[in-house]
């Protein structure tokens, strides 16, 4: 795992979005897997911005986000679909049928899991996914305990995750559906680069547990210690336990500037 640690979290993502302009531009048809949350929101800026002031072009790039709630419409106001057209997809010039989000009112849902998954592989694979990560530690919506093995599929939230994301839903737990559809852990492992994004003191000890804790479904980011390409950007805040982090400082330094975020 490469530890990029910057001194807040726009910075680092800033350099996040480096690493997503770089793939784009060498793979114009690049399929990159993207994060909700309110993490990736500096991200997504970013994103944008490159596309209107620099010219990345997004036109043959396909998307695959994580997860969805169960039981929310497209248009619902914290669906993960509004979310993504809303913050990223309706500012660059994706084509909407190159957009793949989970849809939390499919009527059979294994069956459209089984379809995610088999569109993933028919595009390629992706390239580079985007994540977030719970306090709990969840990716996606793989909350702890979740198979190392699990592909797209039906998962219950935990109490942790419903309280966290009942900010959203007007501090309301009751208004927060308690499943998803989530891509598994299977799926984001099978990603050619992984780039986790942390913000805040709130994250630190998910943070620290997965770069440098025991690998452990209990806490299912640490999976990403097995991952050929990962990267985390984190901030100061998220980084505050992290015991080495003077030697992921040094490591980051030493690399000539072209290499630092790619
Ligand atoms: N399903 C999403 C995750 O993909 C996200 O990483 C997590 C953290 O959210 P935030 O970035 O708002 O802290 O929240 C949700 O539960």
């Amino acid at each position: 795992m490469e530890i990029i640690i910057k001194e807040n979290g726009s910075v680092a993502s800033e350099a996040a979005a480096r690493v997503v302009a770089r793939l784009v531009r060498e793979k114009p048809n690049a399929v990159i897997g993207l994060a909700t949350g309110s993490t990736p929101l500096v991200l997504y800026k970013e994103m944008i911005r490159l596309h209107k002031e620099e010219g990345l072009d997004f036109s043959q790039v396909s998307t695959f986000n994580l997860d969805e709630y169960i039981g929310l419409e497209k248009d619902h106001e914290q669906s993960y679909h509004k979310f993504m057209w809303d913050n990223l997809f309706s500012h660059i010039n994706i084509k909407p049928e190159n957009v793949h989000i989970p849809d939390g009112m499919a009527v059979d849902v294994p069956a459209f899991c089984a379809e995610y998954e088999r569109k993933i592989v028919e595009a390629g694979g992706i390239d580079l996914q985007v994540l977030g990560i719970g306090s709990d530690g969840h990716v996606g919506f793989n909350e702890p305990t979740s198979s190392f093995a699990s592909r797209t599929r039906i998962k219950t939230l935990t109490q942790q995750t419903v309280a966290d994301n009942a900010r959203f839903f007007a501090g309301d737990e009751s208004k927060v559906p308690h499943h998803c559809i989530t891509m598994g852990i299977g799926t984001i492992m099978d990603a050619r680069m992984n780039i986790m994004l942390a913000f805040g003191e709130g994250k630190a000890e998910a943070i620290a547990a997965t770069v440098e804790g025991p690998v452990s479904s209990m806490m299912p980011a640490s999976i990403l210690q097995h991952h050929p390409s990962a990267k985390v950007f984190i901030d100061e805040g998220a980084a505050s336990t992290l015991k080495l982090s003077d030697y992921y400082r040094w490591v980051y330094n030493g690399k000539p500037e072209w290499q630092r975020d790619a």
